[in-house]
């Protein structure tokens, strides 16, 4: 059994001025899982990103990574087994160029020279950054900016990769190079979770999504499970993907073809092995 990397336990957590951003929320991770996380504006997505940081800490509950209680953890000690993307990279980057801002957290973490300089050059590698390595970070496209966030969290070598709507802001090309690259790092193992509001990139790649609404779990399962089943999703502040959406249309009209859910699998199917939307 694939080792549990994340394990929240009735984790509640409360803003100064009383807002209840989670409730009593249950959630594992485990190793080598895709992850994705969704729900309306202010369900309480970054807030459960940012607790499994150790950015904040929660007023309930018990988060374990890697087995370990986080409580006395601080965000350094967790960069070592989980990188961060925030959704603006320009929160992330300030170094004058790029390798410079990928070396900062081996550095920080105290890899030696050598070291920084091998896992830097990994990063670069595998994020395609390799030709930008002196670059100005700030002169540099959005989609390349969250390269660079991609590439500091991979030189640190994390197991887990947690990125807060990475896409936003993304053209249709950026977004699906940003894809790519995700579903390379799970395909050699690295855990991911991705906050997102885009269904189709849920349907598309992630082995299961987890659906938060007022600070609570309401879903954990399949994506196929969330789309094709009798949800009410609109409830949840989310939009069924195309596939699941002509899917539903299909059987409301009573155009039952012989197996619907034949169809809505081989749809899935053709989005998660690179139709012509996520080449
Ligand atoms: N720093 C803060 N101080 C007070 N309340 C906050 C703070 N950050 C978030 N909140 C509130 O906590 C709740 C959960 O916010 P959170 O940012 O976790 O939601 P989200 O699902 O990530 O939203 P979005 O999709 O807009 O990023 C919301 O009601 C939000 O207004």
């Amino acid at each position: 059994m694939p080792e549990t990397i994340i394990a929240m336990h009735n984790v509640s957590f409360d803003y100064k001025g009383g807002t209840q951003a989670l409730k009593a929320v249950s959630l594992s991770v485990a190793a080598g899982e895709f992850v994705a996380v969704a729900g309306r504006n202010g369900s309480g997505k970054t807030t459960l990103t940012r607790l499994t940081m150790a950015l904040i800490k929660p007023v309930g509950g018990v988060i374990k990574v890697c087995e370990k209680d986080i409580t006395s953890c601080c965000p350094a000690d967790m960069a070592r087994r989980i990188g961060y993307v925030f959704q603006n990279p320009d929160r992330q980057i300030f170094r004058n160029t790029v390798v410079a801002e990928v070396a900062y957290g081996p550095e920080q973490i105290g890899f030696t020279k050598a070291e920084t300089v091998k896992a830097v050059a990994e990063a670069l590698a595998m994020t395609g950054l390799t030709s930008l390595a002196e670059a100005y970070p700030r002169t540099l496209t959005r989609g390349q900016k969250q390269k660079v966030a991609i590439a500091s969290a991979l030189a640190m070598r994390p197991e887990v990769l947690i990125l807060d709507e990475p896409t936003s802001g993304q053209d249709p090309w950026e977004t699906q190079t940003l894809m790519k690259l995700l579903t390379e790092l799970n395909g050699r193992g690295m855990t991911i979770i991705l906050v997102t509001h885009d269904m189709e990139l849920i349907a598309g790649y992630a082995s299961r999504v987890v659906v938060l609404s007022e600070g609570r779990k309401v879903f954990d399962g399949l994506p196929s499970s969330l789309f094709g089943g009798d949800y009410n999703v609109a409830e949840w502040g989310l939009a069924l993907p195309t596939a699941a959406f002509l899917a539903r249309k299909l059987k409301v009209a009573g155009e039952s073809p012989a197996d619907l859910d034949g169809l809505v699998n081989s749809l899935y199917r053709k989005l998660r092995t690179g139709g012509e939307c996520h080449a």
